[in-house]
């Protein structure tokens, strides 16, 4: 039986008889919902003379939102119109993400989100009203400074219950997306991430906790750019970042003991650092190493399935070039062993020999004559005997793979030749250019088809328009983002409360989300469900990572243990947040 998902446009529930309207939520983005607003709560609050007479339903103030949202000229003018929203009428602004995420996403998500991160000095001032705040900006301090810091973030102050919030997401700049260092202007990523987490997954917006820890950036270019808001100074070497690091992470969990932390867009060396060091220490994971991990897994298994059927290839006889190999690609190499390994039975070293990984200096082999960083040693190739390549035409010559991953951030680099020889090599050419945000990709969707007649199966990092053939037939491109898996993983591990987000937790989630298309999704093709069933397939996913954490007996929440898949779906898929599910704000006050 499937759960019931909350229904967003399900009729909203009367308001408990007792509860007493409190005057100071007349100032409140999350109660007050402006014209929707009663007159006989209007008058209750005193507020009758401070807007027009009319009284409006949420669903006209979203018609008249999206009208204005449409009409604005750049993508920048409608991530800060709906910006501007969450601060004023947070239940208008989720109803639109969520009734709308394919078109919303864009903007409050990859790509917009990156031309904002890079922006965000020069519009911050006109996001938030001077007193509230869209996030929390720590920076090296002493601990019982840090705590009074981190107390002072109250997303909506004029609540009566204490701000307690379930999940951070936590970044310092130095990678924002493609970017670079991007410095406190790497702030957008997290409000992003986790407002992908409520519209997503449902997690309540109260308790959510964006954070950028401004340890200074390296860009010149902001260092010397007289509106830029962070600090103006360097990064500080290795063991004073880890020192820093400690010390805000203890001071979180001081404030807030059963916190999830999700590390986000860290350079990749301190991406690796960190989640070694806490991974079984406290409750966190790494999005780009591990969420990317999963969902591209699962976009693999998905794609290995489709050519068995359709090609006859088999599962096993699939080789893996990879673009780039930081911490998304390797942590995708990772988890794409993983599968190997369980699923098709190979030992771990046949399963690291599916994988060659190129980064900015060639393929990466252990006699290339350089210093390897640690994260890449374990797939240095050994069985190149001499032999190096630099260019990604001669690598896949000689590789002759079957899938092509890119997360490189290097824009262009699967040019015609590169596709062209992915399309000679095999009969349906697995490519995935899944650099962030749309102008750092390897290659768009396009190109992809041009130079593969069509053949190729294709998902990238953010999402590229379809393409309608000679023939009528529309081509849709997956897109393999962590979007699909994040706002699951986190939500299960936020109702089920474990000690820590073990490694079957992830993999499980993988699987969950490959296994969650529906007939109509796998009749087309697809690699990845639609992104207007998010909430239920984060549901899903958030279920199997709650079953993992139960079987290892990790899992804190009693309400957890003992219950069937079913009991657990509904569990789960009840917990959520909607506007239309808090009683009292449902009634506009
Ligand atoms: N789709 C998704 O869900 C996700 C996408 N991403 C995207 O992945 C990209 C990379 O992220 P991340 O791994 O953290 O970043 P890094 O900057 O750490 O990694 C980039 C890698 O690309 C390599 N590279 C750079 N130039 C070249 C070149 N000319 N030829 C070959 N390789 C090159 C680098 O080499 P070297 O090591 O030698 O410097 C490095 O290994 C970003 O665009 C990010 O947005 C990340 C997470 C999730
Ligand atoms: C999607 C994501 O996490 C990134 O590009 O970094
Ligand atoms: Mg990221």
């Amino acid at each position: 039986m499937s759960p019931t998902v909350h229904d967003t446009k399900q009729a909203p529930a009367l308001p408990p008889k007792d509860v007493v309207i409190q005057p100071k939520w007349k100032n409140s983005s999350y109660y007050n919902q402006g014209t929707a607003v009663d007159l006989g709560k209007r008058s209750q609050l005193g507020i009758s003379a401070l807007s027009p007479a009319r009284v409006e339903s949420i669903e006209v103030q979203k018609q008249r939102a999206l009208r204005l949202f449409r009409s604005k000229h750049t993508m920048l003018e409608k991530y800060i119109f709906m910006a501007q929203m969450r601060t004023t009428n947070i239940h208008l602004f989720y109803k639109i993400v969520m009734e709308d995420l394919q078109e919303l996403a864009p903007v409050i998500y990859t790509p917009t989100v990156g031309t904002a991160c890079l922006e965000y000095s020069n519009i911050y001032p006109f996001l938030a009203a001077p007193g509230t705040s869209d996030g929390l900006y720590l920076r090296k301090t002493s601990t019982e400074d840090l705590i009074s810091l981190i107390k002072q973030y109250q997303p909506f102050p004029h609540h009566d219950e204490p701000y307690q919030p379930e999940i951070a997401v936590i970044s310092d700049g130095s990678r924002i997306l493609g970017l670079g260092d991007l410095g406190v202007n790497g702030i957008g990523i997290p409000i992003g991430k986790l407002q992908l987490y409520v519209a997503g997954a449902g997690i309540d917006p109260r308790k959510t906790l964006p954070i950028i820890l401004d340890l200074g950036t390296n860009n010149e270019k902001f260092l010397k750019d007289d509106f830029y808001l962070g600090l103006r100074q360097k990064r500080p070497e290795d063991p004073e970042f880890y020192e820093t690091v400690d010390q805000v992470l203890n001071a979180i969990r001081a404030v807030y003991p059963n916190i999830l932390i999700q590390f986000e867009d860290w350079s990749s060396e301190h991406a690796f650092g960190l989640l070694e060091k806490y991974q079984n220490k406290m409750l966190c994971f790494n999005d780009d190493i591990q969420g990317t991990g999963a969902v591209i897994l699962s976009g693999i298994i998905n794609a290995i399935r489709k050519v068995q059927k359709e090609s006859g290839v088999a599962p096993e006889d699939h080789r893996v070039v990879f673009y780039g190999a930081g911490s998304a690609g390797i942590g995708v190499a990772r988890q794409i062993q993983e599968y190997f390994q369980i699923e098709l039975g190979m030992s771990e070293d046949q399963a690291k020999h599916v994988f060659w990984i190129v980064d900015s200096k060639g393929l990466v082999t252990q006699d290339r004559g350089d210093k390897l960083a640690q994260h890449k040693v374990y797939y240095a190739r050994s069985d190149n005997q001499g032999q190096q390549f630099k260019d990604l035409v001669d690598i896949l010559e000689y590789v002759k793979p079957t899938i092509l991953i890119g997360l490189s951030a290097i824009p262009n680099a699967f040019n015609a030749q590169v596709i062209q020889c992915m399309a000679k090599l095999n009969e349906q050419p697995i490519i995935f250019p899944l650099s962030n945000p749309a102008t750092q990709s390897e290659c768009d969707f396009e190109q992809a088809m041009t130079h593969t007649n069509g053949r190729v199966i294709f998902a990238s990092g953010t999402a590229f328009p379809s393409i309608t053939d000679a023939n009528g037939h529309v081509h849709v491109p997956g897109q393999g983002n962590n979007m699909y898996i994040f706002p699951g993983l986190g939500l299960g591990a936020i109702r089920c409360k474990p000690k820590l987000i073990s490694d079957r937790m992830i993999y499980k989630s993988a699987v969950a989300l490959a296994d969650s298309l529906n007939a109509n999704e796998l009749a087309q093709g697809w690699l990845y469900p639609s992104l207007h069933r998010i909430r239920e397939v984060s549901v899903t996913v958030a279920t199997a990572v709650i079953e993992v954490a139960v079987s290892e007996g990790i899992a804190q929440e009693p309400q957890v243990l003992g219950k069937s898949h079913d009991q657990l779906l509904a569990f789960v898929s009840h917990s959520t947040w909607s506007p239309q599910s808090d009683v009292l704000s449902a009634s506009h006050i």
